[in-house]
C-alpha cells in the first residue's frame, strides 16, 4: 500500500450509498459517487446534502457526485455498489468496462435476483470474475448512520483483502465493521429478513402487540435458519449482526421501508398504494414472492413467508392469515438442539399432513 489515500467510488445515490460515501470521506478516503440523476449531482456537489433520500443530514463535502461512470471508477480501489436488486446486473455491466480485477466490489443490496434466485454478490462475481468481492450487511438504517448513531455491520468475504480493506475505509468511531467469512450467509440473512419487516410493519398497524412482535421475530429467525440449511448455508450466521441483529432493526422500526409497507398494507392499502406512497424500493415484496416459491419447490416449511405471500398477492386478509399461523401445528422451538432426524421426521409429518402445502 502507498502513502495516498485509499479511493473509494460507491455506485447509487440512494439513502444508504450516500451514509456510506459520508462516512469513507469521513475517514479521509478519496470518495467519488455515481448516480444517474444530475440535479441531485450538483446538488450533492454544491450543497452537500442528498435532498432526494437523505434530506435532513449532512454529507461529507469531499464526496464528489458525478453521472460519469468513467470518472467515478477511474483509480477507484473499493467500489460499493448500493443499486436496488432490480436494477444491480444492469448497473454493473455499465461500470464493467472501467473496472479492474485488483480493484474490490462490494455489494451493500439486499435483494434477490429472480433468474436464477441470485444473490448480488453472485452478480459481481459473474459480470467480473474478479477476486476481491464482499458484501455488507447488518443492522443499519442509512438515516441513522448518517446520522451518525452508534452503528454496527459486517464485511463479509472470503477475501481477507476484501475485508481489512472495508474495516479501514468504513470503521470509525460510530460506525464498527466486523468480519465474517461467511459471505452467503450474511447476504441470505440480510435479504430474507425483509420479509418479515413487512410482516411486522402489518402487525404493528392491526393493533398487535410487543409479545406479538417477539413471537415474530423469533420465529422468523427459525424460518430462516431452515432456509439457510437446506440451502446449505450455516444458520449460525444469523445469530449476528446481519441476521438477527437486522431482523430486530427492520422488524421495530418506521425507517425501515419493508416494515413502513407493511404498515400501510396493515392500515388496509393494497399492495399498489402501499408501494406507491413509499416512492422507494422495499426489497421484501420481491423477495417474499421468491422465497416463498422456493420454499414450495424444495419443501421447505415456511408459514410466515406463506402467509405473507398469500396476504400480498392472494388477498387474504393479514388478520385471518394470522389466525390461521395461530392454528397451525404447534412445532418445535429451537430445531437446532433436537436431534436431525426428529426434525426431519416432524417435518415430513407436516408435508403429510397438509398434502405438501405450507401455511
Ligand atoms: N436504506 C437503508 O437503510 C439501507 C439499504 N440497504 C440496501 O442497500 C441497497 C441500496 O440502498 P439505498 O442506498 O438505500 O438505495 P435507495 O433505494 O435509497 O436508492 C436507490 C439508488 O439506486 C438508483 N437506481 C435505481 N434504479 C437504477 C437504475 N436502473 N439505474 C441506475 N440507478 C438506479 C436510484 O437512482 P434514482 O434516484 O435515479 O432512481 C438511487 O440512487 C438497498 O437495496 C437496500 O437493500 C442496506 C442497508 C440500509
Ligand atoms: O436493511 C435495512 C436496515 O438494516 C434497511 O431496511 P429497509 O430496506 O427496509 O429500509
Amino acid at each position: 500500500m502507498t502513502d495516498q489515500p485509499l479511493r473509494v467510488a460507491v455506485l447509487g445515490g440512494g439513502s444508504f450509498g450516500t451514509a456510506l460515501a459520508s462516512i469513507a470521506a469521513d475517514n479521509g478516503a478519496r470518495v467519488r459517487q455515481w448516480l444517474r440523476d444530475p440535479a441531485l449531482a450538483e446538488q450533492i456537489n454544491r450543497e452537500h446534502v442528498n435532498g432526494r433520500y437523505l434530506p435532513d443530514y449532512a454529507i461529507n463535502p469531499a464526496v464528489v457526485a458525478a453521472t460519469g461512470m468513467a470518472e467515478v471508477l477511474e483509480g477507484a480501489d473499493l467500489v460499493l455498489v448500493a443499486i436496488p436488486s432490480k436494477a444491480f446486473r444492469e448497473v454493473v455491466r455499465q461500470a464493467r468496462p472501467f473496472l479492474a480485477p485488483q480493484q474490490i466490489l462490494v455489494t451493500t443490496t439486499k435483494g434477490i435476483q429472480e433468474e436464477g434466485f441470485k444473490l448480488m454478490s453472485q452478480i459481481l462475481e459473474e459480470e467480473t470474475g474478479f477476486a476481491h468481492i464482499g458484501v455488507i450487511s447488518g443492522p443499519n438504517l442509512a438515516s441513522e448512520v448518517a446520522d451518525k448513531q452508534l452503528t454496527a455491520t459486517v464485511i463479509a468475504s472470503d477475501d481477507p483483502e476484501t475485508r481489512t480493506r472495508v474495516q479501514t475505509a468504513l470503521g470509525c468511531d460510530y460506525f464498527r465493521v466486523y468480519a465474517s467469512n461467511d459471505r452467503y450467509g450474511v447476504e441470505l440473512g440480510g435479504a430474507l429478513k425483509n420479509i418479515y419487516a413487512i410482516a411486522a410493519g402489518m402487525a404493528a398497524a392491526l393493533g398487535m402487540g410487543e409479545n406479538t412482535r417477539s413471537m415474530l421475530m423469533t420465529r422468523a429467525l427459525a424460518e430462516m435458519s431452515r432456509f439457510a440449511v437446506a440451502q446449505g448455508a450455516n444458520p449460525m450466521t444469523f445469530l449476528g449482526l446481519a441476521g438477527v441483529g437486522d431482523l430486530i432493526v427492520t422488524c421495530s422500526s418506521r425507517l425501515s421501508r419493508n416494515y413502513r409497507v407493511g404498515y400501510a398494507l396493515g392500515e388496509g392499502k393494497s399492495l399498489d398504494e402501499a408501494v406507491e406512497a413509499l416512492g422507494q424500493v422495499a426489497e421484501g415484496v420481491n423477495t417474499v414472492r421468491l422465497v416463498r416459491d422456493k420454499a414450495r419447490a424444495e419443501g421447505i416449511y415456511m408459514p410466515l413467508a406463506e402467509g405473507l405471500y398469500q396476504v400480498l398477492f392472494k388477498g387474504v386478509p393479514a388478520k385471518e392469515m394470522a389466525k390461521m399461523l395461530m392454528l397451525g401445528e404447534q412445532s418445535s422451538d429451537v430445531e437446532f438442539v433436537l436431534a436431525r432426524e426428529d426434525v426431519q421426521r416432524a417435518h415430513r409429518e407436516r408435508a403429510g399432513e397438509t398434502g405438501g402445502e405450507h401455511g
